[in-house]
């Protein structure tokens, strides 16, 4: 596990009580997440805000287009001096390449991931996309297509840790969404884990947003989860 482990997802459509939150933060303890809502909402000028305060932030925009359109998206996202981009590893080899090529080409360099399956999808959702197999032989699949076309890591559930660990070096990041402490909403996410076990499963980062977002308490969440670790 990384030392600053924990990515908060801010998906907050107030961009006052994110800054509010925000404030309370130690670039040190943890690093942040952009997602759709609020890039959406808010567009780069939030992300260079985060940055500029210290933080290493994840813009977690999850690219999947035709590979040259992708290449320029991430060179894009490269100027906002991000820590981190991704895109959707069923975009396939020459997506995750041309993607990997923008990195490095930037002057930042972020880290690339691909997620694999959205921890959102149990079997019920998963089959009528992809047939009758293992969601964990899947998730190996496409962290494979990532990992040979130079992704540096993937998203995928702390439950698929353990078997992505057995296949791939220390250095390919596991970046797990689906991260509930025990006693917290589940919500839409499905393959779930405390993080506790996260951590004893092998992953580098959690991603953690409603948790600790909507607690009554956000910073104590945080710290709650922190100890726990
Ligand atoms: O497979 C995935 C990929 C991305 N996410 C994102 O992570 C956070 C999780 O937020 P919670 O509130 O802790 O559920 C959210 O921004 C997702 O877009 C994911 O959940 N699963």
């Amino acid at each position: 596990m990384d030392a600053r482990p924990v990515i908060i997802a801010l998906d907050y459509d107030d961009i006052q009580l994110a800054k509010q939150f925000v404030k309370q933060l130690n670039p040190e303890n943890c690093r942040l997440k952009v997602g759709k809502e609020m890039f959406t909402l808010f567009g780069p000028d939030w992300v260079k805000y985060l940055v500029d305060l210290g933080f290493d932030v994840f813009l977690d925009l999850k690219f999947h287009d035709i590979p040259n359109t992708v290449a320029k998206a991430i060179t894009a996202a490269a100027k906002l001096k991000v820590w981190m981009v991704n895109v959707h590893a069923s975009g396939g080899h020459e997506m995750i390449k041309a993607a990997k090529h923008a990195c490095l080409a930037s002057e930042s360099k972020p880290l690339l991931t691909a997620v694999t399956i959205l921890t959102s999808m149990d079997k019920a959702q998963f089959v009528p996309i992809y047939g009758q197999q293992d969601i964990a032989k899947k998730v190996l699949d496409l962290a494979t297509i990532a990992n040979q076309s130079g992704a540096d890591g993937v998203v995928c559930s702390a439950q698929e840790a353990s078997l992505l660990r057995e296949n791939f070096n220390q250095q390919f990041k596991l970046v797990t969404p689906g991260i509930r402490p025990v006693g917290s909403d589940v919500g839409d996410q499905k393959r779930i884990t405390t993080p506790a076990k996260a951590k004893l499963l092998g992953v580098d980062f959690m991603v953690i947003g409603r948790p600790i977002t909507q607690a009554s308490d956000p910073v104590n969440a945080l710290n709650q989860i922190l100890q726990s670790l």
